[in-house]
């Protein structure tokens, strides 16, 4: 074997050659072949192995010709140099034939991305769904969320999370849909970038958006591809990703190779909900692969694709529930992004456009608007389709509402000590359970028979007739939605669904169109259902275990004569703990404390809500709203009065269980709420003077869990203006518990507490909330040192509500001086700040003068106990005296 230029030009340059010749190797191997350069066994060689992908192929052939000698080598150099010219000839061709395709591909997945809504009530009412910007953060790298809390509740959360970030690294940003099509549109973008949402915050229809949005774009180049990871669960063989895109994209049969080979850095591929991928990510152990024609697992093709081996340069869109965040490695994160949710702006936008009028939309608006727990809910699109269909139409719901408002009402105008006002509180009566049990009939009488027949109003007065003949569809359904709650499972196929796909009184119907959603995969032809909602879900689960209990019998063994079995250990386990009992009562009060402790039990939250519902249903009034659907008679007379003492002695003997983590403790709280608990008040009330009475005692320390539940109670009860914390072992950690309801504090005094920066970090996050209701901030010896004060300044500079500050003893020297002196040149709402004993300086009372010939509206400034010279207290008090709306007080 000859050794000369081309063959060491073969070898030393195999990498190369591979990646830009690995596209001709076919046409290279027949021409070599005819010029004799290789034989028949290289050509078998070169393309045997079914696996086998381009690249592997042109490895091949340049270790046969490297094999067979120099003069092998120049003849492919040979080959080559012809090749390129051809396809060179070919180009101007071969770009009008990809313009073309481009297009076609374009208005494929334009209309397959169309925001269909199949939910006939919506579209009956709004025609269709109608998008509505939502907000969003972005951030570099990748972020994970907070552990240990349900999904649901990191929405409403995720607001101020938000700010609370901001302050503390400075690189999150709010942004709208826009800037982020933008992004990832313009080309600009390479690797991926993480959108995280938790359930029905809109991730879907942000993807369909983004799609529609490129599809409309003539002049974009740009080439997206779209898979959703619950189609790819469905490939269980291992292939190509090439062939896995032809399979998808057949049209784009004949460009696909020159995209992916050549055009990767126009490609934006997006995988929508990393959060139901089942098959394992490896990013460790997994074999790299860079070649799009090699045969891999579907794991391994995600891994290599995020990791940027395959198809380098491309543009990668992930969109995830948060909990499936952490999949990916954050290294390999370029960019995340959160969707927020709906902005109370926003929800009212989305009531305008997806009511039937504009009447209803103002009604449904004050009423969310009116009540805490279903705003904060609202911030999930989901939700708002929830909130809006029960609403709406939902006579009963609104009436009950108004008379909770009107109550709320007589109470607003109280003003005075937190005590006070607690005892004339009233916590509302409407509950998450109530509007929940409102969606449900609703859409039954919307689907009743006579539809077409009378006003829904009088479809209404029916209801008990058709929720009767619903049961057992709602009961079917219920039990699956349990079983899906108990596996973890949740998505369903059609086996699953059983009787239900087949009733022939249609009304299932109503449930596969209105609350299941149908997985079109586009990869098989099975179908699969999923809930709308995962609090659908929990509902319905929690409707099924009442009815069960109500009927006497075990929710853990499945609906009788039905092939549906619960997971034999499960089954087993409480079977036999139940058989142990004697009496409907302790079986009942047994059953329902199992519900609560395997919650409990999942510390991530799973299930929160359907013990929230359970509560809620265990309320005869809530169980009023489906009056034709329960038993009128329960065989167990302990759920008839209107709260049922034993749900209220065990929701309120878990609250003092010492292993209970605070995130399962608020939970608990809102069991209660949703249990109509009337010892609610009085818990706030009991809370609120045992802070009174420690404020004036010696401080003891409080739980963290308690500033949980506190911050639950102070929620639900609009009416206190004055919080008084003094004292209480309160630190940031404590503060960021309390964050909800800081802000709607008239009066805030944390004196004595050890906040530090940290604390005063949380304390500007309440301070720029649009909310901000705090006049007096009371902070008297809180460590916060110069950078708190720093950091409260900066806050202090967009607020217009604070007007009597008080940083007694806080060490802030004359760098905390002369952080509040730049905020008096900007602030015109201060009028009493008290600085007593702060290691101040004539150098930090020169500042704070300088400051004060910028700003008139500045009453009283307190600056004694400070270190201030003989010449600068008389310097003090003469700048006082030559200004006579400002009074400051300093004695040496
Ligand atoms: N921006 C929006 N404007 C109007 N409606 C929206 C918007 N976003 C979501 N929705 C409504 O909320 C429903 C749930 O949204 P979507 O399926 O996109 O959520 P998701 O985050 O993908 O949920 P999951 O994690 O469960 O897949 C949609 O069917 C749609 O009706």
């Amino acid at each position: 074997m000859a050794v000369g230029p081309f063959s060491n030009r073969v070898r030393e340059c195999r990498v190369e050659l591979v990646e830009t010749c690995s596209r001709h190797v076919a046409s290279l191997l027949d021409l070599l072949y005819n010029v004799g350069a290789v034989t028949e066994e290289d050509v078998s060689l070169v393309t045997g192995g079914s696996g086998a992908g381009e690249r592997d192929r042109m490895r091949t052939l340049l270790d046969v010709l490297y094999g067979r000698g120099e003069e092998a080598c120049r003849a492919f150099y040979h080959m080559l140099q012809s090749t390129e010219t051809q396809t060179g000839s070919v180009d101007v061709s071969g770009q009008q034939n990809l313009q073309e395709h481009l297009q076609k591909h374009k208005d494929i997945l334009g209309k397959e991305h169309e925001t269909i809504d199949y939910l006939s009530i919506r579209s009956s009412r709004s025609g269709g769904c109608s998008f509505i910007d939502i907000t969003l953060s972005k951030h570099r790298g990748c972020t994970f969320p907070f552990p240990y809390q349900h999904e649901s509740a990191m929405v409403g959360d995720a607001f101020r999370g938000l700010t609370v970030r901001q302050e503390s690294c400075g690189h999150d940003q709010t942004c709208a849909f826009r800037e982020l099509c933008q992004t990832l549109l313009s080309g600009s973008s390479s690797g991926p970038i993480m959108l995280s949402g938790v359930a029905g915050s809109g991730k879907t229809t942000l993807v369909r958006r983004l799609v529609q949005e490129w599809a409309s774009q003539a002049d974009s180049q740009k080439v997206v591809l779209s898979l959703s990871f619950r189609e790819l669960n469905l490939i269980n063989e291992p292939v190509s990703l090439q062939e896995l895109l032809t399979v998808h994209y057949s049209h784009l049969k004949t460009i696909l190779s020159d995209i992916l080979a050549h055009k990767t850095q126009d490609v934006l591929l997006i995988l929508d909900g990393l959060d139901e991928f089942g098959f394992p990510l490896d990013f460790e152990r997994t074999p790299k692969c860079s070649d799009p024609e090699r045969v891999q697992t579907v794991g391994a093709m995600v891994v290599n694709l995020i990791k940027g081996s395959l198809l380098p340069g491309i543009s990668i869109l992930l969109t995830a529930r948060p909990h499936a965040v952490s999949k990916v490695p954050p290294q390999l994160v370029n960019l995340s992004c959160s969707v927020l949710g709906f902005s109370p702006a926003q929800q009212r936008q989305y009531f305008e456009q997806n009511c039937g009028s504009p009447q209803a939309a103002e009604k449904v608006w004050g009423f969310v608007s009116s009540h805490k727990p279903l705003m904060l809910m609202c911030h999930i699109p989901a939700f708002c389709w929830i909130v809006s269909t029960a609403l709406q139409d939902g006579t009963l719901c609104l009436k009950k509402g108004s008379a909770a408002k009107n109550q709320d009402a007589s109470t607003l105008g109280m003003r005075g000590d937190a005590s006070k006002e607690a005892k004339n509180a009233h916590i509302p009566s409407i509950t998450i359970t109530d509007i929940y049990c409102c969606f449900i009939k609703t859409i039954m009488v919307f689907h009743a028979e006579g539809r077409e027949e009378g006003s829904h109003f009088n479809r209404l007065q029916d209801s008990p007739r058709v929720l009767e003949e619903a049961y057992p569809v709602l009961r079917d359904l219920g039990a699956l939605a349990f079983k899906g709650l108990l596996e973890r499972r949740f998505l369903f196929d059609s086996s699953d669904l059983g009787d239900l796909s087949q009733d022939s009184a249609g009304l299932s119907r109503v449930f596969l169109v209105e609350i299941l959603k149908e997985n079109r995969a586009l990869l098989t032809v099975e179908k699969s259902f999923y809930f709308l909602h995962t609090s659908v879900q929990e509902y319905l689960a929690a409707l099924y275990f009442v009815l069960q209990l109500l009927s006497g019998s075990n929710p853990f063994s499945g609906p009788k004569h039905r092939t549906l079995r619960f997971p034999p250990g499960l089954h087993k386990v409480f079977s036999s703990a139940a058989r142990k009992l004697h009496g409907p009562s302790r079986l009942l009060r047994h059953r329902v404390k199992k519900a609560l402790l395997w919650s409990q039990r999942h510390q991530s939250g799973y299930m929160d809500l359907f013990c929230r519902f359970v509560s809620g249903l265990l309320v005869p009034q809530t169980r009023f709203i489906l009056q034709g659907l329960f038993p009128r008679e329960p065989r167990n007379p302990c759920v008839l009065s209107p709260t049922p003492p034993f749900l209220l002695d065990l929701l309120h003997s878990q609250l003092e269980s010492s292993s209970l983590c605070p995130e399962r403790q608020v939970n608990l709280c809102h069991c209660l709420y949703e249990a109509k608990d009337p010892g609610l008040t009085k818990r706030l009330q009991g809370w609120l003077s045992v802070l009174a009475q420690r404020s004036q005692s010696e401080p003891s320390s409080v739980f963290q869990r308690d500033w949980s539940e506190l911050a639950f109670l102070l929620q639900l009860n609009p009416d206190v203006s004055i919080l008084k914390l003094d004292s209480q072992h309160l630190d940031a950690e404590g503060l960021c518990r309390l964050l909800p309801v800081l802000p709607l504090f008239c009066t805030l005094s944390l004196a004595q507490n050890p906040l530090g920066p940290a604390g005063a970090a949380m304390l500007s996050v309440a301070l720029q909330s649009p909310d901000c209701r705090i006049e007096s901030l009371w902070l008297v010896k809180t460590e916060l040192g110069c950078e708190g004060v720093r950091i409260l300044a900066e806050a202090l500079k967009e607020n217009s509500t604070v007007v009597d500050l008080r940083m007694a003893i806080n060490q802030i020297g004359d760098v905390g001086a002369g952080c509040l002196a730049d905020l008096l040149k900007a602030n015109r709402t201060l009028k009493d700040i008290r600085l007593r004993d702060n290691q101040m300086t004539d150098r930090g009372a020169d500042l704070l003068m300088t400051a004060l010939h910028e700003n008139t509206t500045l009453q009283c400034l307190w600056l004694f106990d400070n270190k201030f010279s003989k010449d600068g207290v008389r310097k003090l008090k003469e700048f006082s005296k030559r200004r006579s709306h400002l009074d400051i007080k300093v004695c040496v």
